[in-house]
């Protein structure tokens, strides 16, 4: 096998605070040890229902579960960590550290609906500055613009670790030696595109704009776009961003007509920012639609809802102006 760089000497490379690193480090860790879990499935009992509902309302799997507990566990006890927030808990929760620097955000278990079908699902994380070592949960309502670092992980058919820290994105592949090998440097979405993602069933939910957008997709050459498109939906965010990542594409779960007042289903503190991170820094737009930046919106509670609409760029423009 050809040398690569692992994810240790690619972070040692970047000039990162030691905090940054160890934080990194660790949620890369608990990432392998939510692989090992994922990939045992039934063997292990990971599969169905936990039997609890979450803070946002949604039955939980034991996965999101074991996840969480993973990540949580593994973080609180990393020294650089102050506290930690995550979609399946009701509130923060601060570190015993007194050193604490960092603050994580992070959707344990993204694509829940997957699990039982063995089907890709993934973890991502988002890093901010902790204004002090006993955080507040006001500190944790900093703009996606205030992230020193986000990374996914997706449990597909290779485990892949994809990570910004604000210098371009870089992939790493998960080696049988539990290592996360390099391979994939420097990664960079394609301006143009003819695939779309999005969950047709809303279809007669949607505002007119991205009804207009859909429909000259679907038109293909004889419409307005002149182009044939392709569609593609996992189900699993996680996926479905990591496919624009690799290839290009635009991502859509926008604001639609059901609960005018919920601004849409994906979360913006453990997706939209540091998802919109990744995909800025690969050269991508993330909006909420097709014009706003996710990572400019301010957040207002730690489960905030945002719309989402992200990927290649001039094809995000196209959202923008239908
Ligand atoms: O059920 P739908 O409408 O296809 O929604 C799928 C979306 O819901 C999510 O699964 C929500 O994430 P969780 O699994 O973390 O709740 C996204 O990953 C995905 O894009
Ligand atoms: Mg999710
Ligand atoms: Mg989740």
């Amino acid at each position: 096998m050809t040398a690569r760089t692992d994810l240790a000497a690619h972070l040692a490379s970047l000039d990162l605070p030691q905090g940054l690193v160890e934080t990194l480090t660790t949620a890369a860790a608990a990432c392998v040890e939510i692989r090992q879990v994922v990939a045992g499935g039934a063997l292990v009992g990971a599969l169905g229902a936990s039997g609890a509902v979450n803070v946002q309302d949604e039955e939980q799997k034991k996965l999101d579960v074991i996840a969480d507990d993973i990540l949580t566990d593994a973080l609180l006890a990393c020294p650089a960590v102050a506290g930690v927030a995550s979609e399946e808990k009701d509130t923060m929760q601060a570190s015993a550290n007194a050193a604490g620097e960092y603050l994580v955000l992070f959707d344990p278990l993204d694509g829940s609906s997957n699990i039982d079908i063995n089907a890709p699902v993934g973890t991502i994380v988002s890093v901010l500055k902790a204004p002090s070592a006993q955080p507040s949960e006001a500190d944790f309502l900093q703009s996606g613009r205030q992230q020193v670092a986000a990374l996914y992980a997706v449990y597909a058919g290779q485990a892949m670790l994809v990570l910004t820290t604000g210098k371009g994105v870089a992939g790493f592949t998960l080696a049988p030696d539990g290592r996360w090998l390099m391979t994939h440097e420097n990664v960079c979405i394609p301006a143009d595109t003819k695939e779309f993602a999005i969950n047709m069933s809303n279809q007669r939910h949607w505002a007119e704009g991205v009804q207009r957008y859909v429909d000259g997709c679907l038109k293909g050459a004889d419409g307005p776009r002149g182009k044939n498109f392709n569609m593609r939906w996992v189900a699993a965010m996680v996926a479905d961003v990591h496919r624009i990542l690799m290839r290009g594409g635009v991502f859509l779960y926008p604001w639609d007509k059901r609960e005018p007042n919920k601004p849409g289903k994906l979360r913006l503190m453990y997706e939209g920012n540091p998802m919109s991170f990744l995909v800025e820094q690969a050269g991508g737009k993330s909006t909420t639609d097709g014009k706003q930046a996710i990572m400019d919106v301010t957040p207002t509670e730690l489960h905030q809802r945002v719309p989402v609409v992200l990927g290649s760029a001039n094809e995000v423009d196209q959202i923008a102006a239908a």
